[in-house]
């Protein structure tokens, strides 16, 4: 494989955003296990850095979060090497990660290191892979990864590799409250009884083909709520604490436990912000959706 490299001691500093799925339909079960979403995903302004830099062997990382793994395990290390697998290169990379987006939280975090490394990595070395060639790789690593290597607003189908850019959809604000702990993606699914589900699901199609604005709050529906909110029915009264604050919508993400409130104005969600902080036990995040705002 012919690429450009650039020299060595480059340092290259990537942020790589947290998302959340402000609709996500469960529509069926492959028999491989995996299941089949409809869900709107979108990456929030919070952030973890991720610094590299291109040495002449190995893969290395540091990460002082505690429970995220710094070996071959960490789904960072894991894109590096699936990248310069497939580039045939003995050069490795340096990584240092810190961590901002809570971890196991249903933000996407690991997916979002995976995606920012291999983006960085196809940058530094010329562009020696298409976008969906880097796709490919990230399905490899994690459903989740293809959305963060596109980085935009999509419609997400699949078990989430099949992606639609969703142009018209409103800037809000948010508070993100993450648990102090996290729940793991693969219970969540597979405690999912989908004869339980009940979300109607978003007819998008049509404002997604004119670019129209996409009236997002008719549709906040999450199915992998029934299973998590089981198991912490705090989600519940955290969603109506929110509601209570001047959110207009609130909802759990992915897998959860993170809730999110939309709020109309930065003003608006920095009062429910100060008011909210005092009484829960949940950690507050102040962001916003990631969207390109047209003109
Ligand atoms: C909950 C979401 O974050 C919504 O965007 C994703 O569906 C999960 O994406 P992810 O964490 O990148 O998922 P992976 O790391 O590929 O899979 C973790 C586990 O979740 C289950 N899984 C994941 C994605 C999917 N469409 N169906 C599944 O059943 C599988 O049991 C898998 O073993
Ligand atoms: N770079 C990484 N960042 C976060 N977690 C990682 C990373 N590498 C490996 N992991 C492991 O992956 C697991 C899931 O972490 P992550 O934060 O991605 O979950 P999540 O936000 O719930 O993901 P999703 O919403 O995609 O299901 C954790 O147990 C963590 O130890």
């Amino acid at each position: 494989m012919k690429f450009r490299s650039q020299p060595l001691a480059e340092e290259i500093r990537i942020l790589a955003p947290a998302k959340i799925n402000l609709f996500l339909h469960v529509t069926g079960r492959r028999p491989d296990g995996y299941h089949e979403l409809y869900s709107l995903m979108c990456p929030v302004t919070l952030f973890d850095t991720l610094v590299l830099r291109v040495q002449k062997r190995g893969i290395q990382l540091t990460c002082h979060h505690p429970g995220i793994p710094s070996d071959e395990t960490n789904l960072a290390w894991r894109a590096a090497a699936c990248f310069l697998d497939n580039l045939k290169t003995r050069e490795g990379v340096h990584i240092s990660i810190e961590k901002r987006i809570p971890v196991a939280a249903g933000l996407g975090g690991g997916s979002s290191d995976a995606a920012a490394v291999l983006n960085a990595l196809n940058r530094h070395y010329g562009r020696p892979f298409s976008s969906g060639e880097l796709m490919e790789m990230g399905l490899s690593l994690g459903a989740d990864v293809p959305f963060f290597i596109l980085g935009r607003p999509a419609i997400a189908e699949g078990v989430g590799e099949r992606l639609t850019i969703c142009e018209g959809l409103r800037r809000f604000f948010l508070v993100l409250a993450a648990f102090p702990f996290g729940v793991s993606t693969a219970d969540v699914y597979k405690n999912l009884n989908l004869g339980l589900t009940n979300c109607k699901k978003a007819n998008t199609s049509f404002a997604l083909e004119n670019g129209q604005d996409f009236d997002i709050l008719r549709y906040l529906c999450n199915d992998l709520e029934t299973v998590t909110i089981r198991r912490f029915p705090e989600i519940e009264a955290t969603k109506t604490a929110l509601m209570n604050h001047g959110s207009v919508g609130a909802l759990m993400s992915g897998s959860g436990p993170t809730v999110f409130g939309l709020f109309e104005t930065a003003g608006k969600r920095d009062s429910a912000m100060h008011l909210l902080s005092t009484s829960t036990k949940w950690t507050l995040y102040a962001a916003e959706l990631l969207v390109q705002t047209k003109g």
